[in-house]
Parts: structure tokens; sequence; C-alpha cells
């Protein structure tokens, strides 16, 4: 029997690392994979803008922070978000989600919302706005028993074939 395989935990942050690179965001492509307990993927998402706005209309892709009617940060569905969308026939009570990035506050309450047990994190940003919004989403994780735990200390988890696909990113 072959005994090199991707663990569980390495395949399902493979999974949302691969969404990601679907991704049309010039500066950060994220993704999400939903997990219920058994194993099965019933979510997939990565973050791009909603149904029917056009990728080519600048407004949507622009960097420019000071006007939030050209700010992709008014305008792009996170990847954690479009998993929970991506999955509506299922009940996700009980489920993991195994995302790019530490969610932010609105990813977290939907995370929370829809009764996702665990969070399974492979990047989290640095400086003290993204330290302050870690602090929040915690508060409301810990106060929900919500889990979330940095990929990086499950036994199994390879993170030099993260590392070496992250490298393939197009
Ligand atoms: N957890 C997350 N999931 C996401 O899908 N995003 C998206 C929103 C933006 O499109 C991009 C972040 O852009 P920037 O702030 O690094 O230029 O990633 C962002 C976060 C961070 O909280
Ligand atoms: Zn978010």
């Amino acid at each position: 029997m072959k005994t090199d395989y991707l663990s569980w935990p390495t395949y399902f942050m493979s999974i949302a690392l691969l969404s990601s690179f679907r991704s049309k965001d010039r500066k950060t492509q994220n993704g999400a994979c939903i997990v219920t307990p058994d194993n099965k993927i019933v979510g997939i998402g990565y973050n791009g803008l909603p149904n029917g706005c056009d990728d080519k209309d600048p407004d949507f892709w622009s960097d420019d922070d000071e006007d939030v009617l050209r700010s992709k940060h008014t305008y792009v569905v996170h990847a954690e978000q479009n998993a929970i969308y991506n999955s509506t026939p299922f009940d996700l009570k009980g489920t993991a989600i195994y995302a790019t990035q530490f969610p932010c506050h609105i990813c977290a309450q939907a995370i929370i919302q829809v009764g996702i047990k665990d969070v399974f994190y492979l990047r989290r940003k640095n400086g003290k706005h993204h330290e302050d919004s870690f602090k929040a989403v915690a508060k409301m994780f810990n106060a929900s028993g919500v889990s979330y735990t940095d990929i990086a200390d499950i036994p199994g988890y390879d993170s030099d074939y993260l590392d070496k696909m992250s490298e393939l990113a197009p």
C-alpha cells in the first residue's frame, strides 16, 4: 500500500488553495472549503464579485479605499461567504471550514450563524488593524464555541506541500 498519500487536512487546505487560484483579485486570492465530520466536501468558494457584476468594470476591482464606490472591499464576496452560499442545499451544522485566510468579522458571523464549528486557516495578516480584527473574531468564536486553529498546528498537515502549491499561484 502507498503510505505517502495526502492527509485529510493537507487535502482540504489544498482544495481551498486551489480554489483561491480562480480569484480575479490582483493582490489577494483566497479560497475556502467546507467539510462534514465524515470528510465530505459540501462547499467551495473564492473571493469574487457577486453574480452579474462585470469583472471588467474597473470600479469593482479598484484598490481605492478612500472612495467607497470605487473600492473592491465594498463589492467582493469573501471566499468563506461564497463557500457557504455555494453549499446552500446542505445543513452546515457541525461542519469545518478550511480557509486560506483567517476570517474577517463578517465571515465569522456567517460561520457562526450557519453552525460551522471548526475553522482551520492557512495565513493570518499582521499589523494593528488585522490583530484587532483577529481579537474581535476570536471573541465571537469563543462565545459561540467555534474553534479556530492554524492548520500548521494540526498533526499530519504537510506545510511543505502547501508551500510548493502556493508557488503555482497564477
Ligand atoms: N478572510 C478573507 N477572505 C477573503 O476572501 N478576503 C478577500 C477580500 C479581498 O478580495 C481580498 C483581500 O484583499 P486585500 O485587503 O489583501 O487587498 O481577499 C479577505 C479576507 C480577510 O479577512
Ligand atoms: Zn470575510
